[in-house]
């Protein structure tokens, strides 16, 4: 990726991106895996990741933005894949803000908003959700622990008119909004929090500094 592509990601009319927003703190395997089955099951072109300047649900900063979106670019080994910080270059944090930013930034372009089923459980909580869904289709990967408690989300129930059935996911990013789907996918339980936490307590143990195995990046 060239100098500055961080907070500038190129994008033509007529793609179709997965905007896939998130802490990345710190990037992980799950977050390449939810990637891969987006691109394959929905058909894009490319995912943007979308490294949060900070989530507005949570009380405490994550790690520093440049710190996070080089450890996200070491993972993000696919081709497909933009890393990006272009929240902070926009001046957003609320997603309805972010998306309605890019729209109007890349007109043409196919947006899908992704998001792991654990963040639809918790989507009517976010600021302006109604307004997200006119906005973009949305696709729901299945996450260890919350893909059955999603179905059933108040989200969910509220959106239920518009959800594709999953045979029909390659449609989505074709879709007028609102459109929604969520996909059984293989799950993987990796999480930013599991990792943390096990640095934590590998930087407590006496022989702290020796390489944590399987905890990349
Ligand atoms: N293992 C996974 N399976 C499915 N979705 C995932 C997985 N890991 C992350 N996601 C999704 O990726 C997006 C960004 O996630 P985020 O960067 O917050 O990682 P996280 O592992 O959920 O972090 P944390 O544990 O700090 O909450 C969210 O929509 C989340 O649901
Ligand atoms: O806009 C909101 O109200 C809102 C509330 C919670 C989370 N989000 C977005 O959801 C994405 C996932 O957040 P996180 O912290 O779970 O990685 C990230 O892009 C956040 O900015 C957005």
């Amino acid at each position: 990726m060239e100098e500055g592509a961080d907070l500038n990601p190129i994008a033509l009319p007529g793609q179709r991106i997965g905007l896939l927003g998130g802490s990345f703190d710190p990037a992980h395997a799950g977050h390449l895996h939810i990637t891969e089955m987006a691109l394959r099951r929905f058909r894009l072109d490319r995912v943007w990741w979308l490294v949060s300047p900070g989530n507005p649900l949570k009380a405490h900063g994550p790690a520093p933005l440049a710190e996070r979106i080089g450890a996200a670019r070491r993972i993000a080994d696919d081709p497909r894949i933009v890393v990006t910080g272009i929240e902070a270059r926009l001046g957003t944090r609320w997603t309805a803000d972010t998306i309605a930013a890019l729209k109007a930034r890349f007109p043409g372009v196919r947006f899908v908003w992704l998001m792991g089923s654990d963040n639809l459980i918790q989507f009517s909580r976010w600021d302006r959700w109604r307004g997200i869904t006119a906005q973009v289709p949305i696709g729901v990967v299945a996450r260890p622990g919350s893909r059955t408690p999603a179905r059933s989300a108040r989200a969910a129930r509220i959106l239920e008119r518009w959800r594709l059935p999953q045979h029909q996911a390659a449609r989505l990013a074709d879709m007028t909004p609102p459109a929604w789907v969520l996909i059984n996918v293989p799950m993987t339980a990796l999480s930013s929090t599991a990792i943390r936490s096990a640095r934590r307590k590998a930087a407590e143990r006496p022989d702290a500094g020796a390489p944590l195995a399987g905890l990349g990046p």
